[in-house]
């Protein structure tokens, strides 16, 4: 489903006049409908790793290829822009611990306007943004009102569901849990756990090594570049 191939990527810090190197030839596979973890210690370059797939970074060398839906195998690094931005709205989601609001869109919207994204009409993204939203505990006094109100749980939530909601082909997650009190973090479990019985290949970043048991295959070690399995 994905295979990432020697990827490097560093970093230019103006202002030092330093360029400092975040991963170094990284490789690593997953097939179609498996959940790989990443763990490694702070700053080893986890977040870094999905980034580059989900193309907001652009590593130097290397090749990103993904098995997308209608084209079959694709370099991502090489993709135009505006296929990458489909691929993002029909196909790969990316949650992370923070939610990015768009202006003057309730938290309803948010998540009906992911769904409109893939080609679903109106009343039936309504009905399962709803649904989303009722799972993830966002109570029915907020779904008219603006996320950048919300307290930092419900935010991460909403995103989760944002993401989730569209049962993406990969989903790529950076510790989505990570402030999350433990009813909540049960209830994202069950969402990931429901998203890969329905086939969606998934590459996680967790702190909490025993929330990925049982729902991660393999893991990647940052420190060795070793896949193990959990
Ligand atoms: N946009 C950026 N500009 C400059 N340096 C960056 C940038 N993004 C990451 N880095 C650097 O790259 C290295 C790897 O960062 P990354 O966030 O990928 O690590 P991580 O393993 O995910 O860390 P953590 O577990 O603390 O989230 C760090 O030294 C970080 O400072």
């Amino acid at each position: 489903m994905l295979s990432v191939e020697n990827i490097s990527k560093s970093f230019t810090i103006h202002h030092l006049g330093q360029t400092r190197s975040a991963i170094s030839g990284i490789n690593l596979h997953v097939a179609k409908g498996e959940f790989l973890g990443i763990v490694g210690k702070s700053g080893s370059g986890k977040s870094t790793i999905l980034k580059s797939i989900y193309g907001t970074y652009k590593p130097e060398d290397g090749a990103i290829i993904y098995d997308a839906k209608d084209e079959g195998p694709v370099n991502m690094l090489e993709m135009a822009d505006h296929d990458l931005i489909r691929l993002r709205k029909t196909e790969i989601g990316y949650v992370s611990q923070f939610l990015k609001v768009m202006p003057r869109t309730t938290s309803l919207e948010l998540v009906t306007q992911s769904l409109l994204e893939m080609g679903e009409d109106a009343e039936a993204a309504r009905q399962q943004a709803e649904a989303a939203l009722r799972h993830f505990d966002i109570p029915e006094s907020l779904w008219d009102n603006y996320p950048n109100t919300f307290s930092g749980g419900e935010k991460l939530r909403l995103n989760i569901a944002r993401a989730t909601v569209k049962s993406p082909r990969l989903l790529l997650l950076d510790e989505p849990t990570a402030s999350l009190d433990n009813d909540s973090k049960l209830k994202v479990r069950d969402a990931i756990a429901k998203l890969k019985a329905d086939g969606t290949t998934l590459i996680g970043i967790f702190h909490d090594l025993e929330f990925m048991e049982g729902l991660c295959d393999r893991v990647y070690d940052m420190a060795n570049g070793k896949v193990g399995r959990m």
